[in-house]
């Protein structure tokens, strides 16, 4: 119906007009034919071309043109490749109603393209067919290459925003764009220097070219409505023009600049101010000589920044003849140092503990904190269960640690034993309740018992220290992994994982929920799914948000919290489900709740989720690393219905959690039974 629908709107009305035309040329004609040179003087046959010729012209400007950038989008598609569901072509034929195109009077103004996983090079002849584009956002991508110069054919673009890909060449050909009101060539591998050209874009009032690899000096600039000026982190030198003196300094950081905002330049003072790379002093075509009080600057820096390196080196020293750190503040100072990345933490796991000359923070760290004020009889970890009764809490002392991180309710540490056991330890900050209550509750938690929760082990009360002990889980939270580092070495989660991860979730969720009507998580979230070394999901930090005070930051659910929760820790089961189903939006799409592209939308993912599936094909909101198990794309289909049916606006209209763990074990099972034996390894992925 769509194609149709969409033929007609397109095709009809140009070819009723070429019918009549033509039957009307074709019956005068006739009757003109015996005789050639009437035909040409025949004043109504003249009337007739004259015509024709209008509505030709008429025609070739309007549906033929937008046939031209139709095939231009096209090609820049097959070119880009991108997302393979990058338009539906299929039941739109229009490429104004693609996604990210826009038309006005029938021609393509504006491609917003914005991390839509496009890669490879913009070759010639694709973008630049399209003569009327007057906005063009190819933003956080991974494209490549050099511009295609004949982009310069696109004299209406006002708009171009390519910054976060990896664009190499320079771009003098852009000095034609005479219409350019915001450059953003930011975050790429633009090279050349900044030629005076861009004078000639008069109308440019942003300008940012910060990290490329654009070298030389800086020209003066005179733009008239400049608001936006960046060139940091580049690999330019002397100094900053007059014209440009007014921005502001971090616009030229990183550079080997001088001179007004920042420092004086040789010959009239000093060397650059902001000088990483490459110390070449002052413009490359002058040979400064250093003033007398320049030398005396250098020296004296010099001979500074020698006694602090001998400082450094002395107080590195002592760190490590001192052995251990001996607080937790310590170890939380060290944080930075001491957090490790998921592989590096599976690769010291797998090799038996993390002592081996790896610089923990040692976690003697504990007993600092826990001796104060303490009667040696009160100072026992009170333990749930047999299974960790192999250690005692001076093991725990005596155990390395170093900080995993900080969250609402405290620090997480990776605590390894003795005897090579290793386990989390949360030490809590701001316990609101008294000691009475906080036993009484956290025995509940304690008894929680379910393969798809990380297990509270055991727990430590004193007025100063309040410590739970979980078993360490090695390969770190869902967050991390999802969104982690994207470059080469990291695997990313294959379908069936992220489709087990869900239904595991799910079911911890729905365990709790069992518990009673009152009892919820109340902070379900990627960074509280945590992974065991094969990949089986255990949700953390439940029954936590009752144990402490307000939350010190109140995003801290930011994007998970359902719309009619106003006080964090009164969290219903519905409230419970809207979170979840934002998480399971979150495998499903890879993006954040968080994600820049959300906030500069001014849509949380659920209602961005909405509109894309409402306006567009579903598929277009898939993580791009799942587009290839297109055997499964049923279930993600079904399971992305389901994750709006989990955020639902009203807590009434959402499922309740067992009803959610049954639909995803219903789903997996009817795609492992039709897929799974037929084709494995599509399902398995690498
Ligand atoms: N049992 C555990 N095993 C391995 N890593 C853990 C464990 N518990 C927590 N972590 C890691 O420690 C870090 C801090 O966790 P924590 O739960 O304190 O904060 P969070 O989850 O980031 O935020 P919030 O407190 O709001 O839940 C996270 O990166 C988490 O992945």
């Amino acid at each position: 119906m769509t194609i149709i629908s969409n033929l007609k709107l397109w095709f009809l009305p140009s070819f009723l007009t070429h019918f009549f035309l033509y039957y009307y040329i074709f019956l005068h004609s006739y009757k003109m034919l015996p005789n050639y040179s009437t035909l040409i003087l025949q004043p109504k046959l003249k009337m007739l071309l004259l015509i024709l010729l209008i509505h030709s012209l008429i025609f070739s400007t309007t549906s033929s043109d937008l046939t031209t950038d139709r095939a231009a989008l096209l090609a820049f598609r097959s070119a880009v490749g991108g997302r393979t569901f990058l338009w539906n072509t299929f039941n739109t034929t229009s490429p104004c109603n693609w996604a990210g195109v826009q038309c006005e009077n029938n021609r393509v103004t504006v491609i917003r393209l914005p991390a839509s996983a496009l890669s490879g090079k913009l070759p010639v002849n694709t973008i630049s067919n399209l003569t009327r584009l007057r906005t063009l956002s190819l933003r956080l991508n991974n494209l490549s290459g050099p511009l295609p110069y004949d982009l310069s054919k696109c004299v209406e673009l006002r708009n171009i925003y390519l910054q976060g890909n990896y664009f190499t060449g320079p771009v003098t050909f852009l000095f034609g764009l005479r219409s350019l009101v915001r450059l953003n060539l930011a975050d790429n591998n633009f090279s050349g220097e900044i030629p005076s050209g861009f004078n000639n874009l008069t109308r440019l009032r942003t300008l940012l070219l910060e990290r490329n690899h654009f070298y030389g000096s800086l020209p003066e600039l005179k733009f008239t409505n400049l608001e936006q000026f960046n060139v940091s982190f580049n690999k330019l030198n002397g100094s900053v023009p007059r014209s440009l003196e007014s921005m502001p300094v971090d616009a030229f950081l990183g550079n080997s600049l001088c001179g007004k905002p920042l420092g004086i330049c040789p010959g009239g003072g000093t060397q650059p101010a902001i000088a990483t790379a490459g110390i070449e002093i002052g413009n490359s075509t002058k040979k400064n000589k250093l003033s007398s009080g320049a030398v005396a600057g250098v020296v004296i820096g010099s001979v500074v920044g020698f006694l602090v390196l001998l400082l450094l080196l002395f107080v590195l020293c002592r760190t490590k003849n001192g052995e251990k750190m001996r607080s937790f503040e310590a170890a939380t100072i060290k944080q930075t140092e001491t957090e490790v990345s998921v592989e590096k933490q599976i690769v010291e796991s797998e090799n038996g503990g993390i002592n081996n000359g790896h610089p923990v923070a040692a976690a003697a760290a504990l007993s600092t904190g826990l001796s104060t004020g303490e009667e040696n009889g009160a100072k026992k970890l009170v333990f749930f269960g047999d299974y960790y009764k192999t250690f005692d809490l001076e093991d725990l002392l005596k155990a390395s640690a170093e900080v995993l991180g900080k969250g609402t309710f405290g620090t997480a540490y990776k605590a390894v034993l003795e005897m090579g056991t290793i386990v989390a330890v949360k030490r809590l900050k701001d316990v609101a309740i008294s000691e009475k209550e906080f036993r009484e509750k956290i025995e509940t938690v304690g008894a929680m018992n379910h393969e798809n929760l990380v297990p509270l082990r055991a727990y430590y009360y004193s007025g100063e220290e309040k410590l739970l002990v979980y078993d360490y889980m090695p390969m770190g939270s869902l967050s991390a992994l999802l969104h982690g580092s994207k470059g080469a070495g990291r695997t990313p989660l294959n379908w069936e994982i992220r489709s087990s991860i869900a239904l595991q979730i799910a079911q911890g969720i729905d365990y709790l929920h069992s518990q009673g009507p009152n009892v919820s998580h109340a902070n379900i979230k990627s960074s509280n799914v945590l992974l065991t070394k094969s990949y089986e999901a255990r949700v953390s930090d439940f029954g936590l948000a009752n144990l402490v005070g307000p939350p010190s930051s109140p995003t801290r659910v930011a994007g998970y919290r359902a719309p009619e929760v106003t006080d964090p820790r009164k969290v219903s089961q519905k409230a419970d489900v809207y979170s979840f189903g934002v998480l399971l939006l979150e495998l499903l799409t890879g993006k954040a709740p968080t994600h820049a592209l959300l906030n500069e939308e001014g849509v949380d993912l659920p209602r961005w989720v909405e509109s894309v599936v409402r306006e567009e094909w579903p598929s277009e909101v898939f993580d791009i690393e799942l587009l290839r198990y297109q055997t499964a794309e049923e279930e993600m289909v079904q399971l992305l219905q389901l994750a709006i049916d989990c955020t639902a606006q009203y807590p009434d209209n959402r499922p309740s959690m067992s009803e959610v763990s049954k639909r995803i074990e219903e789903l997996r099972r009817s795609t492992l039974h039709e897929h799974y034996l037929v084709n494995a390894t599509d399902l398995i992925g690498p």
